[in-house]
C-alpha cells in the first residue's frame, strides 16, 4: 500500500442476505485529504463506512485502515474518530461526563474543557444529554469524535440540524485538525458543503462509484450554466438562450468565460439591464440530478 493511503479498499462487497448493497468498490483515501463519499439514498455509503470503520464484515474485497484490517479494532480504533447520525449516548449522564467517558474509551487523551470549548458546550458541562437542544447533541457528537485530536475523522451528515454560525465553527474546528495533519471522510446530503471542501469525491448510486474525483473533475464533464432575466421589451439575447418555466433566461456551456464575455458585450451595446445575472460551473446538484435512477 503507497504510504499516503490512511484508508484502501479494494473490490469491496457488502450483502445482506440475497441483497447486494455495495458492489465491486475500490478507492483510497489519502493522508490529509478531505473525501467525501456522497450518494443516492441507500446507494451504500453508510455500509461502506461500517466496515471501514470496523463495525461490519465484507462479503469480499480488502479493506485497509493504517495498512491494517479494520477488524483489529484494538489496533485502529485510537486512531479513529467517528461522528456517528446517531450516537444514542446515555441520556442520564452530563455533557463532561460524556466526553470524559467516550474520550476514555478512545484510549486517547486530551483535555475535557478543552474540547468542550472548541465545540462551545463548556456552559452546558454540567447539563444532562437528555436536556440538550438537537443543534447542541450534535455538537456533542462532534466532540466526542474530535477528542483527542485523531488521525482520521469520519463525520456522518456533520451539520444536519445545526445552524449557520455552529456550521462555520464546525468547519473552522475541522480545518485546524487538518492543518495538524487529520485525515477526514465525510458524508452529507449538502452538497454545496462537499463542493466547498471536500478534496475528492466519491460519489455512490446502487452500490458502486457513479463518478469519483475531485470537484472540478466531476463537475468539468457537465456544462456551466449562465442565467439571467431581461424586460419584456428586450430584443432576443445571443447564445442560443432557452428560457426557464420561470421566465429567466438559461446558457449552459463548455465555454462559460468566453460566452460570458459575449453576453455582457451585448448586454452594453444593447443597453439591456441582466437582472439577476447568475454564472457558475456545474453545481454537484446537477450531477446528482443527472443519475439515471432507473
Ligand atoms: N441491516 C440491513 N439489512 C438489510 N438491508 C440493509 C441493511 N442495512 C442497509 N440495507 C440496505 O442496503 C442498502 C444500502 O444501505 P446504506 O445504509 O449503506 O445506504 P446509504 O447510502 O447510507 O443510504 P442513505 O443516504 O439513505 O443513508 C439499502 O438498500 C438498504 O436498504
Amino acid at each position: 500500500m503507497p504510504s499516503t493511503a490512511v484508508i484502501e479498499v479494494e473490490g469491496l462487497n457488502v450483502t445482506y442476505g440475497e441483497f447486494q448493497a455495495v458492489r465491486d468498490l475500490s478507492f483510497q483515501v489519502r493522508k490529509g485529504e478531505l473525501y467525501a463519499l456522497l450518494g443516492t439514498n441507500g446507494a451504500g455509503k453508510t455500509s461502506t463506512l461500517e466496515v471501514i470503520e470496523g463495525h461490519r464484515t465484507a462479503a469480499s474485497g480488502s479493506v485497509e485502515v493504517f495498512g491494517r484490517t479494520p477488524r483489529n479494532r484494538l489496533q485502529t480504533r485510537p486512531r479513529m474518530g467517528i461522528m456517528l447520525q446517531e450516537s444514542g449516548f446515555s441520556p442520564d449522564l452530563t455533557v463532561r461526563e460524556t466526553v470524559h467517558l467516550i474520550g476514555r474509551l478512545s484510549r486517547r487523551t486530551d483535555d475535557v474543557d478543552r474540547v468542550l470549548t472548541l465545540v462551545e458546550l463548556r456552559h452546558k458541562a454540567t447539563t444532562r444529554v437528555s436536556q440538550l437542544s438537537g443543534g447542541e447533541k450534535r455538537r456533542l457528537d462532534f466532540a466526542t469524535a474530535v477528542y483527542g485530536g485523531p488521525e482520521l475523522i469520519f463525520l456522518d451528515e456533520p451539520t444536519t440540524g445545526l445552524d449557520i454560525q455552529s456550521r462555520d465553527d464546525l468547519w473552522e474546528a475541522v480545518d485546524r485538525l487538518r492543518d495538524d495533519g487529520s485525515t477526514v471522510v465525510l458524508t452529507t446530503h449538502y452538497l454545496e458543503e462537499a463542493q466547498q471542501r471536500a478534496d475528492r469525491i466519491g460519489l455512490m448510486h446502487k452500490g458502486r462509484f457513479h463518478r469519483e474525483g475531485t470537484v472540478r473533475e466531476l463537475t468539468s464533464t457537465l456544462p456551466a450554466v449562465i442565467t439571467f432575466r431581461l424586460p419584456d421589451d428586450a430584443p432576443a439575447p445571443p447564445l442560443r438562450a432557452g428560457r426557464t418555466e420561470h421566465g429567466a433566461y438559461r446558457i449552459e456551456t463548455f465555454e462559460l468565460e468566453p460566452d460570458l464575455r459575449t453576453l455582457l458585450n451585448w448586454a452594453h451595446s444593447a443597453a439591456v439591464p441582466l437582472a439577476e445575472l447568475e454564472a457558475g460551473p456545474t453545481r454537484l446538484d446537477d450531477i446528482f440530478r443527472s443519475i439515471d435512477r432507473a
